[in-house]
Formats: structure tokens, sequence, C-alpha cells
């Protein structure tokens, strides 16, 4: 039976909390009303692997929170192991090649849109954040982690060479040395040495606290011009922002012309397959 303690905290969520109009399959908005800030929370079971829908979702609905002026955009998961498992391998193998444009175009879409955001932008990473799962997170402010994730770029595991704003993220929050190594390394970081390098900035016992800790960082800015601060965020990231839109035409052509490739194909077969042995055994 529900205490009336549950229920009296529920009714106070339910009037401070409203699911944005244009709320979207894969990804669920929830705008604070108290606070204003938005949560955006990857809702693509089992893993939030990233797909072309996932990632049209996502950029709608960061797009939409930008434009509904809310304080702060949090970036979390529904699933309480992953954050995201990172892109869709079955999008890069064997793919349609319509389909792999769409996707990789989508994922710079996201990056542009997450790494530009005007607001306060802060991640709740509540699970493993592989890959594009880590991408997402380090392109926004602030981070805070669970116990027991991992987190890190391993594209190269993969055969697969970092895309150029997977250096910029690295570079904005590691210094140089670390984020090249951890580049060329594919390095995945336990809790404990992504808060030791700096990959992320706290870590919280629980999702809740994540989310608590996440606002805390948003609310600092309250006394802030928001125009002043997003000014100088763009300022900061402006010479990234540029160089990725020169190299944006050449990298979608590399990503293509990399997955088209025999060997590549071969290596992510051989990946997919482990990962699925994994469950068989
Ligand atoms: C050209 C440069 C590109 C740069 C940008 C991005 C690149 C990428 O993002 S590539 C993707 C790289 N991602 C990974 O390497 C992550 C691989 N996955 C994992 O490490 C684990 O699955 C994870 C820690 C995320 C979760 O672990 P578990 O909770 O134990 O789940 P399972 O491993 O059992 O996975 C469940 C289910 O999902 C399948 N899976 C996992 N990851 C992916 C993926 N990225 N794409 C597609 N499918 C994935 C996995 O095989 C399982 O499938 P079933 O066995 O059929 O259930």
């Amino acid at each position: 039976m529900m205490s009336s303690m549950s229920l009296s905290r529920m009714l106070r969520a339910a009037s401070v909390c409203r699911t944005m109009s244009t709320a979207t399959k894969l990804t669920a908005v929830e705008v604070n009303d108290k606070t204003g800030i938005a949560t955006v929370t990857l809702s693509r079971p089992p893993i939030n692997a990233l797909n072309v829908e996932l990632l049209h979702d996502l950029y709608q609905s960061i797009k939409e929170i930008e434009n509904n002026k809310s304080r702060g955009l949090i970036l979390t998961s529904s699933n309480d192991k992953v954050f995201s498992a990172g892109l869709d391998i079955n999008e890069m193998y064997r793919p349609d090649k319509d389909r792999a444009r769409l996707l990789w175009t989508k994922l710079q879409d996201v990056w542009l849109a997450l790494y530009g955001c005007a607001l306060p932008t802060a991640a709740a990473i509540n699970g493993h954040a592989p890959a594009g799962g880590c991408l997402l997170a380090t392109s926004c402010e602030y981070r805070v982690i669970l116990p027991q994730c991992r987190i890190g770029l391993n594209e190269i595991q993969l055969g697969l060479v970092p895309p150029i704003f997977c250096m910029f993220n690295f570079l904005n929050v590691l210094p140089r040395r670390v984020a090249e190594r951890a580049l060329v390394q594919g390095r995945i970081f336990t809790t404990e040495q992504a808060l030791q390098i700096g990959l992320v900035d706290d870590v919280a016992s629980s999702k809740e606290k994540a989310l608590e800790k996440c606002s805390q960082f948003i609310a600092t800015f309250a006394q802030t011009n928001p125009l002043a601060r997003s000014l100088t965020k763009l300022k900061f990231r402006g010479a990234d922002l540029q160089r990725f839109e020169s190299e944006r035409t050449n990298e979608l052509e590399s990503f293509l012309e990399f997955i088209d490739h025999p060997q590549m194909q071969e290596d992510l077969g051989i990946y997919l397959e482990g990962l699925k042995k994994k469950n068989r055994n």
C-alpha cells in the first residue's frame, strides 16, 4: 500500500514537473516548473544505442529546450545500468548506405546542438557510457557519474578513427597528453579513474542524487546574465565549432568510406558477435 508520505511526494512532483508538449518517442523531456531546468531522458531500450531515430529525437529535444528558454538542460538515461552504449553498431555493420549517411549527419547535428547549446548543460551519467555515450556526456559542461560505471572513447578498439569532435570534447575536459593517450589507447575508465583524471566532476550514489547535483550546478548560474553566460561559453567553444563546420563534409565522407571497407565490416561483425556471445555463455 502506498504511504501518505510517498503519495504527497508524488503529488508535489506532479505539480512542479511537466512533460514538454512535443516530447518525442525515444527521448522524454520533463521541465521542472520551479527550477526551469529541463531533463532529457534517453529512452531506447535496452541500452540506448544511438540509431538514426534516437539521434533525431535527441536533436529535436535539445533544440526545443533551447528555444523554450529553459534554465538548463540535464541529460540522463531511463536505463539504470547504461547511460548509452554509443552508436548502434547495427547501423554500421552491413549498412544501408543512405541510412549510414543519415546516422553520421544526425550524430554531427546532435554534437553541434549539445556542445554549442546556449544553456548550461549537465549529464547525470547513471550507467555505462562507452564511445558515443561518452561523447554525449563530454559535450555537456558538467558530469556526475554513479559508482561502478565505465566511461571512455573506445572507438579505436573497434578499428574506428575517433572523429574530430571526440578530440574537442576530450581536450575541453582533460589535459592534452591525458586526452591524446586516452584516445589512442581507446581507454575505458572506471568511475574512480574518471573522477581522478577529471573526465567527470563528481560521483553520486544514485540517479536522484546525480540529478540533484546537476541541478545544483545549473543553479550556480541563477544570478548570471544568461546572454553573457552563453556568449562566454561560445567564445570558449567557438574555434572548435568553426573547425568542425569546415571539416564536417570531409568527416562524413571519411566515415562512409571507412565503414564501406571489407576489413572494417569484418571487424565490426566480429565485435558485434563478441557482444552477443557474452550473453549466450
Ligand atoms: C567513426 C568513429 C565513430 C565515433 C563515434 C561513435 C562510435 C560508437 O559509438 S561505436 C559503438 C561503440 N560501443 C561500444 O563499444 C559499446 C559496446 N557495448 C558494451 O560495452 C555493453 O553492451 C554495455 C556496457 C553498453 C552494456 O552492457 P550490458 O548491460 O551487459 O548489456 P549487453 O552487453 O548484454 O548488451 C545488450 C544487448 O545490446 C547489444 N549491444 C551492446 N552495445 C551495442 C551497440 N553499441 N550497438 C548495437 N548493439 C549493442 C548487445 O550485443 C546485446 O545484444 P543481445 O545479446 O542481442 O541482447
